[in-house]
């Protein structure tokens, strides 16, 4: 549905030049929730700006549903903006406007049938449950309403893309899954495509099927969540995993102990369900102990991560390791004690 195509943007002010994008190339199918994550300055904010035209690459193409966006006149664009939604970190509702106000302005900008416009209102507060707050005023609203709010503006024209500009950052953790959770109820009701960018893995987890993760201008990584969930391989991206389970780092610190080693295992979906840990035990004589797990419920699968020790022989336990590589479980030798 969008090809971004060896994308390339360089800022240049007062003789300083920055290499924002330096060569992105990605492909989102019809009805990704696509997540983009990368550290401040990566590049996410200037990618988003270039996929709805309010900034221009330096060099490259982006083809939605086959069309060159950026050979669009002005009647083109105008159209490909209504059917390109777009929500923001801080909403950016007009405060002097009410609820119904602030969605009957993105209605009228598009020369919506006026008779038509209530009820088009009435329609979109009851997909994000605010039909009760249609005279409320923004600051009436807290902070989850109020992007519930810029959701429905963003969907008045019927779009076929959403884009997600760190929509939930500003939102504490429950508001931030009840954000998600509507959006992936609306991305099914409505057929859409979402293209989320965010700093934070646990809002992929929580939305995404795919992921490109952005380094300083470059992707670094990209792919099914449940694959990048399960085996990254980069070190940024590690390191954008590592934050969501850090309890388990501490308990690998505090059980070093000579003659033993200590794995990470990673599986995924139904290998969840072999017993490995009893076949292990009766196959190789080893002992072994649980020093952390946990699953991640992604959109698509569960990944899960066992932390284990094996004591017992050396030899034993070298082979229980090569066992597990064979089954094919993803197996990271965290302590060689
Ligand atoms: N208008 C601009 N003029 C000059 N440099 C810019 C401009 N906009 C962005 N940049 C630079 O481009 C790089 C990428 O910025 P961008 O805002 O796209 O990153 P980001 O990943 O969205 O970061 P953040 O999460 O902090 O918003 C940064 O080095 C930034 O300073």
């Amino acid at each position: 549905m969008i090809q971004i195509k060896n994308i390339k943007k360089t800022y240049t002010s007062n003789n300083i030049r920055v290499d924002a994008l330096k060569n992105i190339n990605l492909d989102i199918e019809k009805g990704d929730f696509y997540g983009i994550i990368g550290l401040s300055g990566a590049g996410k904010s200037t990618l988003i700006r270039l996929l709805n035209r309010l900034e221009e690459p330096t060099s490259g193409e982006i083809l939605v549903e086959q069309k060159d966006i950026l050979g669009f006149n002005n009647s083109e664009l105008q159209e490909y903006r209504k059917k390109t939604g777009m929500i923001f970190q801080h909403f950016n509702l007009m405060n002097s406007r009410s609820v119904g106000g602030n969605i009957a302005f993105a209605l009228e900008v598009a020369n919506y049938p006026k008779e038509k416009i209530k009820p088009r209102i009435i329609e979109l507060l009851k997909l994000v449950e605010l039909e009760d707050k249609i005279d409320s005023y923004p600051a009436q609203l807290s902070g989850g309403q109020k992007q519930r709010v810029a959701i429905a503006r963003a969907l008045a024209n019927h779009p076929k893309v959403l884009l997600s500009d760190e929509a939930t950052s500003a939102l504490d953790p429950k508001t931030t899954k009840n954000i998600l959770n509507l959006l992936k109820d609306i991305q099914k009701k409505l057929n859409l495509t979402i293209i989320l960018i965010t700093h934070q893995m646990e809002v992929i987890r929580d939305s995404c099927n795919k992921v490109a993760v952005l380094d300083g201008g470059n992707v670094a990584e990209v792919g099914e969540v449940v694959n990048i969930f399960s085996n990254p391989q980069t070190v940024i991206t590690q390191e954008f995993i590592k934050h969501l389970i850090p309890e388990e780092e501490a308990e690998v610190a505090f059980s070093q102990k000579s003659g033993r080693k200590i794995v990470k295992l990673s599986y995924v979906g139904v290998a969840v369900d072999k017993p490995i840990i009893s076949q292990l035990v009766r196959k190789f004589d080893v002992d072994i102990s649980i020093l952390a797990g946990s699953i991640d419920k992604l959109v698509t699968s569960s990944v899960g991560h066992l932390i284990l020790e094996l004591s017992g022989e050396m030899e034993k336990q070298l082979k229980s390791i090569e066992w597990l590589k064979q089954n094919k479980l993803g197996i990271e030798v965290l302590y060689n004690g």
